[in-house]
Parts: C-alpha cells; sequence; structure tokens
C-alpha cells in the first residue's frame, strides 16, 4: 500500500462488539499503526490481544494523550465521566468519535465536558451491530455496506469530519450526515422502541408459571420476534433513558395502533383488522424487496 494510512495511534475506549469490529476492520484495511484499548474498572482487555484485535491495553489518560483518533464504543450511560476524564489529556489534533446509539444525550455530555475540543469531536453512529455483547462476538466485516449516521456539530473542523468519514470508510460502510433531532427521532422509531417492545413481551412470557411450557412450543415467529431480547440489558438501560422523549412518544404512538387494534378485535371488526394487516404487510414486503436489490 503506497497511501499513507489515515492514522497512526487509534484508541478504543469499550472493546466490545463495536469497538472491537472496528478495529478489525481498521487493521483489515490497513488503515491504522497501533490499536490501544481502554477498559472499564482496570479491566485487562486480555481476551481482545489475544483475539489479535488490540495491540495493547492502557489506563485512559495514558491512552488518549498521544492518540491520533479515539472512538469511543462503551454504553452511552458512561460517556460524560469518559469525556471529563479524558478532556484535560487529549492532543489539540486528535479527532474523537463515538459509536453511540443515541446523539443528544452524547452531544449534551460533549457541549459539558469536552468543551475546549468540541471542534475535535464528531458524533456517530453505525447502524449495524447484533443482539451478541462483547469482544468475542467483533468481526472486521460487521460494518461493510451498513450506513454509519454522522451528527456533525457546527463547531467542527472540516478536517475531523473529512477524517471521520474516511474511518468509517475504511470500515467497508457507507457514511451519511444528518441532525441529531432528526437522528434520535429515526431511531427511537425503528430500533429503541422495537428492541423495548421485543424485551416486554420476553419478559410478560419469562414471568409467568408456565414460561417453560409456553416457550417449548414457540416457533419462527417468536425467534424472529424476540430475538433482540438476547441484547445487552445495560446498553439498552442507557439508550432507553437517553431517548427518553423521543421513546416515550413512540411508545404513546405504538399503544395508541394497539388499543385500535384491540377494540377492532373485542368488536368482531375483521375488515378493519385486516385492512391494518394489508398496509403493514405491503410495507414490510416492499421494504424487504427494496433492501434486496
Ligand atoms: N450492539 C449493537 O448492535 C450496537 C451498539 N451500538 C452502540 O455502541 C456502543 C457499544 O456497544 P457494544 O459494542 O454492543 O457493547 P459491548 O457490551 O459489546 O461493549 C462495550 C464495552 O465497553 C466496555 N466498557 C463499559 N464501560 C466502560 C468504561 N467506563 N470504560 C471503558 N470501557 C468500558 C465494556 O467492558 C465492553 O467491553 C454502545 O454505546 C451502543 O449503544 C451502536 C450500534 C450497534
Ligand atoms: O441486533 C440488531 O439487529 C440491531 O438492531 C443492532 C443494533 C443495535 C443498536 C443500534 O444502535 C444499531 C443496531
Amino acid at each position: 500500500m503506497t497511501s499513507k494510512r489515515i492514522f497512526e495511534k487509534l484508541v478504543i475506549l469499550g472493546v466490545g462488539l463495536i469497538g472491537g469490529s472496528a478495529a478489525l476492520a481498521l487493521r483489515q484495511a490497513g488503515q491504522t499503526g497501533t490499536i490501544v484499548g481502554v477498559g472499564r474498572n482496570g479491566d485487562g482487555l486480555q481476551e481482545a490481544i489475544d483475539l489479535g484485535v488490540i495491540d495493547a491495553a492502557a489506563p485512559l489518560t495514558e491512552a488518549v494523550k498521544d492518540a491520533d483518533f479515539i472512538l469511543v464504543a462503551t454504553p452511552v450511560g458512561q460517556f460524560p465521566a469518559l469525556f471529563e476524564a479524558m478532556a484535560p489529556h487529549l492532543a489539540p489534533n486528535v479527532v474523537i468519535t463515538d459509536a453511540g446509539s443515541t446523539k443528544g444525550d452524547v452531544i449534551a455530555a460533549a457541549r459539558t465536558h469536552l468543551s475546549g475540543h468540541l471542534h475535535r469531536f464528531v458524533p456517530g453512529h453505525p447502524i449495524a451491530g447484533a443482539e451478541k455483547s462483547g469482544v468475542s462476538a467483533a468481526r472486521p466485516g460487521l460494518f461493510t455496506a451498513k450506513n454509519v449516521v454522522l451528527t456533525p456539530l457546527e463547531e467542527n473542523d472540516q478536517d475531523a469530519i473529512a477524517k471521520t468519514d474516511a474511518f468509517w470508510q475504511a470500515c467497508g460502510a457507507n457514511v451519511c450526515h444528518m441532525t441529531q433531532e432528526l437522528h434520535d427521532e429515526i431511531f427511537a422509531a425503528i430500533s429503541h422502541l422495537p428492541h423495548l417492545l421485543a424485551f416486554a413481551l420476553v419478559a410478560d412470557i419469562a414471568q409467568r408459571q408456565n414460561a417453560a411450557q409456553i416457550l417449548g412450543f414457540a416457533a419462527g415467529g417468536f425467534r424472529d420476534f424476540s430475538r433482540i431480547a438476547g441484547s445487552s440489558p445495560e446498553m439498552w438501560r442507557d439508550i432507553s433513558l437517553a431517548n427518553r422523549d423521543a421513546l416515550l412518544h413512540e411508545i404513546d404512538a405504538y399503544q395508541a395502533q394497539l388499543t385500535q387494534m384491540r377494540d377492532m378485535i373485542e368488536r368482531n371488526d375483521g375488515a378493519a383488522l385486516e385492512a391494518v394487516f394489508k398496509q403493514a404487510s405491503h410495507a414490510r414486503n416492499a421494504w424487504i424487496k427494496n433492501l434486496e436489490k
């Protein structure tokens, strides 16, 4: 490879599914020199080193001081404390981005704790993942042909945005930009609410006295609907509280739809029920067809 690498030292805070996959992809693309991981509570990160995901582990303040690029990939509830701890140790030209599933709370935390470095912090969200957590689930192809949404700040330096675009493009992703408000509205509807519903359904069944018997008969439909209820409880606690307003709005809209459908069943209104099913089935099939193009 003749072209210059995008970074020499990449630091990943939170070497799990997302941070680990980004490290593997960047390494595979030959776009980084050293990769240093930062863990929680003195976590040794030995597994991440053994798997070849990172070269070394270091405490936060030591790791960030000569970093070219920092990816924050812990659950979003950790961000304020991490920003506060790293701020005094950042080099002036470092670029910082994140993988958090919510953006309004992350940007608010950055405005509070990263104020002197706000022009170098480009908020982001890879729209790829799984119900599995931890570095053992990381894989280099996770972001291939997937979307990454950046919600740049008006304070951002153009070169920091360009480097963050290049970072995710090197991971194989398609990068797009939008406002933080639009991001949080969209993902409340098509990611945060569906996860909440899956957790709610499985929790409701699991607490029943004959749960094992019921689950013993569950088939593919239940498997598809409930897959994401196997996701990280900590991560989804943080997301649900971080995107509170947009998520409450989606819960209300869903509840209204459910109430309407309950009424249709109660009054034996098959035509109305079928009309809703038809609309949903049509929209779902069209969406899948478009995805497979
Ligand atoms: N799992 C998914 O499908 C997706 C997750 N995200 C977002 O990416 C972030 C990471 O998610 P995953 O990789 O799935 O989680 P994960 O649980 O696989 O990895 C998170 C890692 O962060 C570490 N960690 C936690 N607190 C820390 C701290 N204070 N300092 C240093 N390390 C710390 C954990 O030990 C763990 O290794 C979250 O903010 C999540 O919202 C974004 C897109 C998809
Ligand atoms: O497991 C799945 O299908 C997901 O939906 C993964 C996911 C989880 C959180 C995100 O912010 C983005 C993607």
